[in-house]
């Protein structure tokens, strides 16, 4: 196994995936998916001026005068709702009644809500004069003709997918959430509900993979574990390329003698095995099985979150069509003082507090790459570079915030 650095492992990897071919998908079909080009408005939006409030349309300068104890009366000529398509034009001296969303009738230049009058149906008393514009929302004031409303390679939520209905669009072309199959490698792995004889451990990698998986903006399968034997491993692998568009494995790839994901890997398609010069996380593999990505990540459960974070999420972003950032990650206070591997990239597990607009990170109790309740209970991994070897409390450090 080569020794490399974390930057060299992820370079490796970022060089070897791409970004998924698009898909033309129904609006609700894409959510979560990111958009593959961008968007834009066939019309103004609003369509039309039309009124902010029910009320009446008025002319504006018909009304200057009104106050409480002089109303202004005028004929009303009309009832506007909304979706109404063949409005006919009021005349100065004239008003209409008229609803929230309604097309203002030519000639009008101003709504006066209902409130600021006497509600009548035949005539109407206007008590409080408006300027023109008053209530008014305008054709093309959210959205003018032709302008990109969603850019391409934004992540579809709610609010995008109700932009680009609002714009006529029923179906657009997006870059699919990514198929993640996981697959846990271990005799000594049961599920989660059955009894364990002496030496055995209920199965977590792969459903903490898998949730990772859907929180990095893919969709995970979580795959059965299945024996520890070189041919139904390889066989049960190749079974999967069927459904994924990228295999990612824990367990099984360091110096045992049943470390079977790398003996049944090594040499296949472009599978290559490493020591990568970081803490926790340092055997790992990757490559093209059939020109689909796989991933091997260590068995020690916080090896497998931490490799997972730092190289499995950023090759998902930039299978999504998105740039391959890490974590969201802001400078931070350390609370007290760390120590830290000559010559390895150190993720620690943290808790990052805002007081008074600074950041302060403090270490989980503990830090073994077995220790599974510290990570459950962090909220950030303190990234420590590789000639840190100690840090007083109080230097500055980069923390990424874990997925909430
Ligand atoms: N002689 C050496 N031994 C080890 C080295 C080394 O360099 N030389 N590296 C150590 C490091 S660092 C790590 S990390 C582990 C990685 O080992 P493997 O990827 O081969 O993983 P396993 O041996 O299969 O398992 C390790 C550990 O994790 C538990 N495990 C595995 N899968 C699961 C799962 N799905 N759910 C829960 N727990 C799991 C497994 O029971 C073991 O305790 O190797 C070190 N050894
Ligand atoms: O890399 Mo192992 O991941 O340190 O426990």
């Amino acid at each position: 196994m080569t020794m490399r650095t974390v930057d060299e492992h992820l370079t490796e990897i970022l060089g070897s995936v791409a970004p998924l071919p698009p898909l033309d998908l129904a609006l609700l079909e894409a959510q979560g998916a990111v958009l593959a080009e961008d968007v834009s408005a066939p019309v103004p939006l609003p369509p039309f001026d039309n009124s902010a409030m029910d009320g009446y349309a008025v002319v504006a300068a018909d009304i200057a005068g009104a106050t409480e104890a002089g109303p202004v009366t005028l004929p009303v000529v009309g009832d506007i709702v909304a979706g109404d398509t063949g409005v006919s034009a009021i005349r100065p001296g004239l008003t209409a009644r008229i609803m929230t969303g309604a097309p203002l009738p030519a000639g009008a230049d101003a709504v006066i809500p209902v409130e600021w009058t006497d509600g009548g149906h035949a005539t109407v008393q206007v008590r409080r004069a408006a300027p023109p514009g008053n209530y008014i929302r305008r054709a093309g004031e959210d959205v003018t003709a032709g302008q990109v409303v969603v850019d391409a390679g934004t992540r579809l939520g709610a609010a995008q997918l109700g932009m680009i209905a609002a714009v006529g669009r029923a179906r657009i072309p997006v870059r699919p959430r990514p198929r993640v199959v996981v697959v846990a490698t271990g005799d000594e792995l049961r599920e989660p509900g059955e009894t364990l004889a002496p030496g055995q451990i209920w199965e977590s990698n792969g459903y903490m993979l898998t949730a990772a998986v859907v929180e990095a903006g893919g969709v995970g399968y979580r795959q059965a574990t299945v024996e520890d034997e070189p041919g139904k491993v390889l066989e049960m692998l190749e079974d999967q390329l069927a459904r994924a568009d990228a295999i990612v494995t824990t367990g099984g790839v360091s110096m045992g003698t049943k470390d079977v994901v790398k003996e049944v890997l090594s040499g296949t398609g472009t599978v290559g095995f490493h020591k990568v010069r970081m803490r926790p996380g340092k055997p790992q593999g990757f490559g093209l099985l059939e020109g689909t990505p796989i991933f091997t990540l260590p068995g020690n459960p916080v090896s497998a979150y931490v490799s997972f974070q730092v190289f499995v999420r950023p090759a998902l972003r930039a299978m999504q069509g998105l740039t391959p950032d890490p974590l969201p990650t802001v400078s931070a206070v350390l609370a007290e003082d760390v120590k830290s591997p000559a010559g390895l990239r150190h993720y620690l597990r943290g808790k990052l507090s805002l007081n008074r607009g600074t950041y302060t990170v403090s270490m989980a109790e503990t830090q073994g790459s077995h220790q599974l309740r510290s990570l459950a209970s962090a909220n950030a991994l303190i990234e420590l570079a590789e000639d840190v070897e100690t840090l007083p409390a109080g230097s500055h450090v980069q923390v990424m915030r874990l997925p909430s």
